[in-house]
């Protein structure tokens, strides 16, 4: 049995404690084994966590990560207009290997600012799955399911790849991938393929990740065509229930947050695309108030622009505050849990705390900066000061996946050279097209 000693830093404890101490970690079974005072344990190979802060590995839980081939390829435009024009006909555009590219470099940015576990929605996930292997992460993946604009063959085709797809990578990777159905979101799929497809998923035990609530313009539509309010329509066909979480949230009412925390259903907080997509205001401090687990997303990184999990904690306390008129509302403890625990949970890892028993995912961060001095609160540090690039050490499941600032899992130079090279040719592909 390997194992590996974190030593010499501060620790935050599940409580959000911070405490001088070291963390054993068994490496084979991927697990936190002791978390004792400093000089009590020792391991077969050490990192080096002086004058660093311990913290669990954050969980993105809503995110596109090829995504990243697009960055900055379209911006300032609302959702509709956004997708519409510029990301879905470039996206048509998008060949297996592009998305191996695009998954491999936001992989590296998330290993790089401290990400250890992410929920990706996408197309040829193979390519996702094989990139989260080699990446040493954890991911729940699948196939984003999407009917408007297809045929009622295509339509089906789609949403049943989206069941397979579930159903064959579940587990890959050494268990590091777990897998959702997803419909895009209650606009973009039909109701009729709502109606046969989600209880096949909830047959097959599947959990489900969606869009939902997103903007008002898609909120009006559903009540206009249903007559109920989204949330109570996505009930209506099965999708609420523990095992299913939504992105966005944005728009819903008490009835809707009621609903949510009745059914064990949760939600994922977007702030910065939510921001800049002009999409509104999530409700995070009633959600979590109501009951509701809330987790933590950038979103994909054209609608961000990055995947840095410390931009998104501050953009949460500051979006959450202003939308509740309200400076306590969504605190720095708050926001910390909603990118650990709480994402852990939606994701279903046994992670997000740093514990005996917990997975070994974890993060170490290099408090000797300027924008981290002093060290009154290193929780408000975390929420409000801290960037990716603070970021020394990631661990996950046991392994090393980057040390001193060097990654061990991927060059990072040529993932770079090539991800530039195929978003270059993707875009002059689509603009000829
Ligand atoms: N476009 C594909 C499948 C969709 S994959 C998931 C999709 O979500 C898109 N996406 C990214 N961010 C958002 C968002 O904030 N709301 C809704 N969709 C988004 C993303 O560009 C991608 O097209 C098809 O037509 O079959
Ligand atoms: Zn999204």
């Amino acid at each position: 049995m390997s194992e590996l000693l974190v030593s010499g830093g501060r620790v935050l404890r599940p409580d959000l404690t911070v405490e001088r101490a070291d963390v054993l970690v068994d490496q084979s079974a991927g697990e936190i084994l002791a978390v004792e005072a400093p000089g009590e344990l020792a391991g077969d190979d050490e990192l080096d966590a002086s004058g660093g802060l311990v913290i669990p590995g954050l969980v993105n839980a809503h995110t596109h990560v090829a995504m990243t081939l697009l960055r900055g390829y379209a911006d300032d435009k609302p959702l509709d207009a956004w997708l519409q024009e510029d990301i879905w006909p470039v996206e048509a555009e998008l060949t297996p290997e592009d998305v191996r590219v695009g998954a491999e470099l936001g992989l590296v940015e998330m290993v790089k600012s401290g990400t250890t576990a992410l929920s990706d929605m996408y197309f040829h996930v193979d390519e996702i799955a094989a990139a989260v292997e080699q990446a040493g992460v954890r991911a729940v993946l699948g196939h984003t399911a999407v009917t408007v604009g297809k045929d009622d063959e295509g339509a089906r085709a789609d949403v049943q790849e989206s069941l397979d797809v579930a159903l064959e990578l579940d587990g890959a990777a050494d268990g590091r991938v777990r897998t959702t159905f997803q419909p895009h979101s209650l606009t973009t799929v039909g109701e009729e393929y709502l109606r046969e497809f989600v209880p096949e998923a909830v047959e097959a035990g599947l959990p489900m990740h969606l869009h939902a609530n997103e903007t008002e313009a898609e909120v009006a539509p559903i009540v206009e065509e249903h007559g109920m309010r989204p949330l109570e329509y996505a009930d209506d066909v099965g999708l609420l229930g523990e095992d299913t979480f939504l992105a966005h949230c944005v728009h819903v009412d008490d009835d809707e947050i009621d609903r949510l925390a009745e059914t064990g259903t949760g939600a994922v907080h977007c702030p910065a695309s939510n921001m800049k997509l002009a999409s509104g205001m999530a409700p995070v401090q009633r959600l979590l108030d109501g009951g509701v687990t809330v987790g933590l997303g950038t979103d994909g990184a054209a609608s961000n622009n990055d995947l840095d999990m410390f931009d998104e904690m501050r953009d949460a306390a500051m979006l959450g505050k202003l939308a509740a008129d309200d400076a306590s509302a969504v605190a720095a403890e708050t926001v910390v849990r909603m990118a650990t625990e709480n994402g852990a949970d939606l994701l279903g890892f046994d992670g997000g705390r740093i514990e005996p028993g917990a997975n070994a995912d974890l993060a170490v961060l290099d408090l000797d900066a300027p924008h981290l001095t002093p060290a009154h609160d290193l929780v408000s540090h975390l929420a409000y000061a801290a960037r990716g690039s603070d970021v020394r050490h990631t661990v996950c499941d046991g392994a090393v996946l980057m040390r001193d600032r060097d990654l061990t899992v991927f060059d990072e130079a040529a993932v770079r050279e090539r991800a530039s090279e195929h978003a270059t040719a993707l875009v002059e592909r689509a603009e000829e097209s």
